[in-house]
């Protein structure tokens, strides 16, 4: 589905019944996290409350772009790629929008699974099979040496959003999750190892070191060559799992991949 050349970040609020703002939509393998490998139909949204400095999906944070889709066609387009039983709604962020549960329900009910990519900033109550949580340590941030935009004008605000643990812990406790981790290099980890405690203490349920996923920082083949090795002997000194960015090894960087 192409890319509109409409900038607005706001949801689609204008838009007669359930509507998304779509940045791709598009058929691949999932390529993160516990399900890599799976054939699934990933739907982008546009915006998000944050703004990681490394942010892999640019227009969908920095510079936002959309076409607004009412979610019955999004739901249909989904079902055209007719061998996917599974569905990744990223973005974005894709839960500041009301609609999201909207087009989770309906996927839900037609039997699709669901997962959900987000920062684990907000809560929301929706049919999500897999929660694939992904909070963004202080290494993310923008300052204004890593801004890929301005100069550091995002910081404090990335800054002071990209933990809320009410919302981690009730996002653990309400569905099947993984924690998956950015990492830029191995001083990340004693944040990580701060946070996973955090949570722990304030989520009812149990978080297991097989919930918990390092990912390699990288956009392309380059980049992840450079780190992933480094990653990887983290995720075995630690006890963590190391998961793969598989679409970067297929498909290097290119877009609705
Ligand atoms: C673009 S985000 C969208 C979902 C949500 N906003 C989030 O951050 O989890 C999708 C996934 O890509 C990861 N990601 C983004 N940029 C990345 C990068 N440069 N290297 C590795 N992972 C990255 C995020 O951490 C998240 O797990
Ligand atoms: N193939 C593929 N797998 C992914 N898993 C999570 C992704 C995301 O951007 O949220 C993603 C993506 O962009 N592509
Ligand atoms: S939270 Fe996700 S979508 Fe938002 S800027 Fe960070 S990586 Fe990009
Ligand atoms: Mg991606």
């Amino acid at each position: 589905m192409p890319v509109s050349s409409t900038t607005d970040e706001q949801p689609a609020d204008d838009f007669d019944g359930a509507a998304l703002p779509v940045n791709e939509l598009f058929y691949s393998l999932q390529g993160e996290g516990k399900l890599t490998g799976m054939p699934s139909v990933f739907v982008r949204t546009s915006g998000c409350n944050l703004r990681c400095w490394f942010c892999d999906s640019y227009h969908t944070s920095w510079e936002p772009t959309h076409a607004t889709m009412s979610v019955d066609d999004i739901v249909e387009e989904v079902q055209s790629h007719d061998d996917a039983g599974h569905v990744v709604l990223t973005g974005g962020e894709p839960l500041i929008h009301d609609d999201a549960v909207t087009l989770l329900e309906q996927l839900d009910d037609l039997g699709y699974h669901t997962t959900v990519e987000t920062n684990g900033t907000i809560h929301r109550d929706a049919p999500i099979d897999l929660a694939s949580i992904s909070p963004k340590l202080a290494s993310s941030t923008p300052t204004p040496e890593k801004d890929p935009k301005g100069d550091g004008e995002w910081a404090d605000r990335h800054e002071e959003r990209r933990i809320d643990l009410d919302a981690l812990g009730a996002l653990v406790d309400d569905y099947n999750a993984q924690l998956k981790f950015v990492v830029t290099g191995p001083d990340d980890l004693s944040e990580i190892e701060s946070l996973l405690a955090d949570v722990r203490s304030t989520a009812a349920s149990r978080i297991s070191d097989s919930d918990v996923l390092l990912m390699p920082e990288g956009t392309t083949r380059d980049e992840l060559d450079a780190r992933q090795n480094e990653v990887a002997d983290l995720a075995m000194e630690y006890g963590y799992r190391y998961t793969p960015r598989l679409h970067v090894d297929l498909w290097n960087d290119a877009p609705e991949t």
